[in-house]
C-alpha cells in the first residue's frame, strides 16, 4: 500500500495508465489541464497490455511506488487507490442535487444559503458536498489541497460542463489548489470589492481520524465508503493546532464583511468531536453526520 506524502507545492510523480493508442488525445488534454491551473503533478505515461482487470488492478496498486490514475477503456479517468478506482462521478448523484433542498439535506439547513450567496467549501474532496451547495444557485469555490484530487475535480469540471443539464452548476463551480489557509489569507488581506466579494459561508469537512466515524461503545455511526477510504492515502487529519486555524481564519473570512452576517459549518461524522473543541452556535445531526455552525 502507498500512502501518499501530504506535500506543499513540490511536484508530485503520477503514473498515468492508458489502454489504447486512441487515448493520446484524452492524455494531452489532461496535461493541458495540468499546466493551465499549474498543478505540481509529473505525468508519467504507460500503456497497459494486459486488460485492466480487478487482478491487474490490485498488482499495479501493490508494485507502484507513486500514485497511479487510470484511464480506461471507456475513456474514465480514475485514481486506483489500494486496488480499487475512485473518481468523482458526478453524474452519480444527479438524482440528489436535482432533488437537493432543505428538506431532503441536513448541509443545507445548517448553511441556510440562496442563489445570491457565496460560499467557499474549504475541502472539496471529491466535490459532492460542493454540488448540493451549488444546487441552490450559489457560488461555490472549491478549495482542494491535494493536486491529484484537485486535477480529478477539473477533470470531472471539464465532463460534465459537455452534459446539456449540467453546464449552469458547472458554471458555478471555481476550483483551485491550494491550501485553505492560505486563501484564507489572501481573502482576509484584500477589501471586499466587486471582485472579491464578502463570503457568506465557509463550508469545512477536514479528514477525522479513521477510528472516529463509530461510537466507540455502542459501534453505533456510519460506514465508510470507498471514496474516504481512498483520501485516508492521500491526506491526514489536522493536528489541534491546525483545527484551531482553519476555524478562527475562517470564521474570519465570513466576518470580514461587517454588513453581513455569515457562518463556519463544519462537518465531523456524529460521534467525533468538535472541531478545535470550539462549541458551535447550534447543531444538525443525523445517525451518521453532524453539521457544526458557527455564526459570526
Ligand atoms: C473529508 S474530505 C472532504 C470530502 C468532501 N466534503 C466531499 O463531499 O467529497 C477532506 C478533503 O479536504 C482536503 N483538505 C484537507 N485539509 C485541507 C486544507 N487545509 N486545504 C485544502 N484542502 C484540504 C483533503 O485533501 C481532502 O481531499
Amino acid at each position: 500500500m502507498t500512502r501518499v506524502q501530504p506535500e506543499s507545492r513540490a511536484f508530485m510523480r503520477c503514473q498515468l495508465v492508458y489502454v489504447n493508442d486512441s487515448q493520446q488525445v484524452q492524455i494531452e488534454s489532461l496535461k493541458a489541464l495540468i499546466a493551465e491551473h499549474k498543478l505540481p503533478i509529473l505525468l508519467e505515461t504507460e500503456q497497459s497490455i494486459e486488460k485492466l482487470t480487478q487482478k491487474r488492478r490490485q498488482q499495479l496498486s501493490q508494485i507502484s511506488t507513486q500514485p497511479i490514475l487510470l484511464l480506461d477503456d471507456k475513456n474514465a479517468l480514475s485514481w486506483l487507490s489500494n486496488g480499487l478506482s475512485v473518481a468523482p462521478e458526478w453524474d452519480k448523484l444527479q438524482r440528489r442535487v436535482v432533488s437537493a433542498g432543505r428538506k431532503s439535506e441536513l448541509l443545507l439547513q445548517a448553511v441556510k444559503i440562496t442563489s445570491d450567496s457565496r460560499v467557499i467549501d474549504a475541502t472539496a474532496g471529491f466535490g459532492h458536498d460542493s454540488l448540493i451547495l451549488a444546487s441552490m444557485g450559489a457560488q461555490v469555490v472549491m478549495l482542494e489541497q491535494q493536486p491529484l484530487m484537485a486535477l480529478l475535480l477539473l477533470v470531472e469540471q471539464q465532463r460534465m460542463s459537455k452534459v446539456a443539464n449540467w453546464q449552469k452548476l458547472m458554471s458555478r463551480l471555481q476550483i483551485i489548489n491550494t491550501d485553505a489557509l492560505s486563501y484564507f489569507a489572501s481573502v482576509n488581506s484584500s477589501p471586499i470589492s466587486e471582485s472579491n466579494r464578502a463570503v457568506d459561508v465557509v463550508y469545512l469537512d477536514p479528514m477525522f481520524p479513521e477510528d472516529s466515524y463509530q461510537d466507540s461503545k455502542t459501534g453505533k455511526g456510519a460506514k465508510v465508503g470507498k471514496h474516504m477510504q481512498a483520501l485516508h492515502q492521500l491526506a491526514l487529519p489536522p493536528t489541534s493546532e491546525e483545527e484551531q486555524q482553519l476555524l478562527q481564519n475562517a470564521l474570519a473570512v465570513v466576518g470580514h464583511h461587517e454588513q453581513t452576517s455569515g457562518r463556519v459549518v463544519v462537518k465531523r461524522p456524529q460521534f467525533a468531536p468538535q472541531l478545535a473543541h470550539q462549541p458551535p452556535s447550534e447543531c444538525w445531526h443525523n445517525e451518521a453526520v453532524r453539521f457544526d455552525g458557527y455564526f459570526v
